[in-house]
């Protein structure tokens, strides 16, 4: 029996997709595993090499990468990112939800590969709250929050390619938000408890 299907969730940096998935991950625990991708930027205070991302160097993740272990990667905000076939093969292995955080550029990739996720757009309300969003984090310099704020603008006008994504989330309200991202992956969420049970 094919197992329930992976969960792609994209928009701009800031938008609350970290926030949504932490939501998800402590109600429904043991259901949804999270793919760790693999980035060349360094590692923000409080994150954890191997749960958050695997921290590597430009020269060793391009090793890999020609070495075919990638399923997608991508360069963003001047760092490389990208999703390991050991990563995702590490979830469906335990019969969990795979769950990948990835840009713009990762869906389009992953749209041509056999994955066959539910794609989720989150987004914020507008840019200048993004800015606000971003700026109360304090992960950004003022250099890598305007590469991320111009890289916010060519997402949301990408992001409305009919059919790119199955659901739209505006995260306003982060308790409605969460509600309608879960309303989305009820069905999957039953299917994975359900295999889980047997
Ligand atoms: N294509 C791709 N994008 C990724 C991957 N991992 C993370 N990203 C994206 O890279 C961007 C920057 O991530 P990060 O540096 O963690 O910043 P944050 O999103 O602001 O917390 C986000 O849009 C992520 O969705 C990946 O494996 N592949
Ligand atoms: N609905 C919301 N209302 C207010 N602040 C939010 C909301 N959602 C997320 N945030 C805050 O915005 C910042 C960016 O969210 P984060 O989850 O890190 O975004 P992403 O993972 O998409 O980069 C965080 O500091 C988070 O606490």
């Amino acid at each position: 029996m094919q197992g329930p299907r992976p969960v792609v969730l994209s928009g701009p940096s800031g938008a609350g997709k970290s926030t949504l998935l932490k939501k998800l991950f402590k109600d429904y625990e043991n259901v949804f595993g999270f793919s760790v991708s693999h980035t060349t930027r360094k590692p923000r205070p409080g994150e954890v090499n191997g749960k958050d991302y695997h921290f590597v160097s430009r020269e060793d993740m391009q090793k890999e990468i020609d070495a075919g272990e990638f399923i997608e990667h991508a360069e963003f905000s001047g760092n490389m990112y990208g999703t390991s076939k050991g990563a995702v093969q590490a979830i469906q292995a335990q019969n969990q939800i795979c769950v990948l955080d990835v840009d713009i550029q990762g869906v389009k990739s992953i749209k041509r590969t056999d994955l066959n996720p539910i794609y989720i757009s989150v987004q914020p309300p507008s840019i200048d709250v993004l800015e606000k969003r971003l700026r109360d984090r304090q992960t950004e310099t003022e250099e890598s929050l305007r590469k991320r704020l111009t890289a916010a603008c060519i997402d949301l006008e990408l992001s409305k390619e009919p059919g790119l994504f199955d659901l739209v989330i505006i995260n306003d309200d982060l308790e409605k938000a969460y509600s309608e991202l879960k309303e989305m992956l009820l069905e999957e969420i039953k299917k994975a408890q359900e295999s889980r049970k047997s």
